[in-house]
């Protein structure tokens, strides 16, 4: 699946790791809802790719991903503007073990209300095009991260509820490809700003941050760099990508039937 003249929505497009996937989407070819709850960020980026790719191309939406009502109105409006939608990814999330409902509510419930409501315009057996659906998770999604017990749930059920969605999806013929993006730790607003968000576990600080040290980080360029192909190859459906310093791996699970 080429990305030239297809439609794409990214949540929290407005920084970091949504933005790398904007503009990268954008580079490709493709037209792209920037969907953000900053709106000052938002608009600001949304207005510099206008000026880039061309002001038919790009489109801000003021939008919580925690609002069913906001992200319905949200889907509406790109269907008005491009008329479908070929490519969502469910990227908002935040970090914060004080406020862990709103850590549960954005990253893991933000995610399936996004999915469900892509799939309505998406699903090929109710007139959408099909496409695919990226969730950004985590490494954290794939290990515990010791000071952020919360935020490691909500990406542990991102990545389970990506490979039960790529599994019903392929089952029942919708047409709509589910992958999940691990990445480690990316410099970001999310990652530089963690003072205060660890709440009680504020302690364990210097044990994450010797995690950090050891793996290193990496830029959010750097990471949407290698996702072009879990967006394009038509293969990849239910995919965890793992993507780290040293490189990038699809993650394999153990089987639990026997
Ligand atoms: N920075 C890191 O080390 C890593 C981040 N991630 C994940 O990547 C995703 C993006 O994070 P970053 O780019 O690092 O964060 P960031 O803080 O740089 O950007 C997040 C964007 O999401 C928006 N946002 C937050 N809550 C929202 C809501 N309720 N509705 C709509 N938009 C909302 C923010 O306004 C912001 O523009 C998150 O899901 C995060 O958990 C995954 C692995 C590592
Ligand atoms: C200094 C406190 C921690 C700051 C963390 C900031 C951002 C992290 C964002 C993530 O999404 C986490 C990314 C990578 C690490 C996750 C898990 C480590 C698992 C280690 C293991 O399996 O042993």
């Amino acid at each position: 699946m080429a990305l030239v003249g297809k439609i794409a929505a990214v949540t929290g497009a407005g920084k970091g790791i949504g933005q790398a996937l904007t503009e990268t989407l954008l580079k490709n070819g493709a037209k792209v809802a920037l969907l953000d709850v900053n709106e000052a960020a938002g608009k600001s980026l949304a207005e510099a790719l206008g000026k880039q790719y061309g002001q038919d191309k790009v489109l801000f939406i003021n939008c919580n991903v925690e609002s069913d009502e906001q992200m319905k109105a949200a889907f509406q409006k790109i269907i008005e503007t491009f008329e479908a939608i070929d490519i969502f990814c469910n990227n908002a999330g935040i970090l914060n073990e004080t406020q862990w409902e709103k850590t549960i509510s954005i990253n893991l419930m933000g995610v399936i209300r996004g999915a469900y409501l892509a799939l309505e315009h998406m699903n090929k057996l109710t007139g959408g095009r099909g496409g695919v659906i990226l969730n950004t998770a985590s490494m954290a999604g794939l290990g515990p991260l010791l000071s952020c017990p919360a935020y490691t749930a909500s990406k542990h059920g991102v990545v389970g509820f990506t490979r039960a969605m790529g599994a019903a999806s392929a089952a029942s013929g919708y047409g709509v490809r589910f992958n999940a993006l691990c990445p480690g730790f990316v410099q970001t607003d999310l990652f530089n700003n963690i003072q205060g968000n660890l709440g009680q576990f504020s302690h364990l600080r210097d044990a994450a941050q010797l995690l950090i040290d050891k793996m290193g980080t990496m830029t959010a360029s750097e990471v949407v760099e290698c996702v072009i192909e879990l967006l394009t190859d038509e293969t990849k459906n239910g995919e965890v990508f793992y993507v780290y310093p040293q490189g990038t791996s699809y993650v394999t699970f153990p089987s639990m039937v026997k």
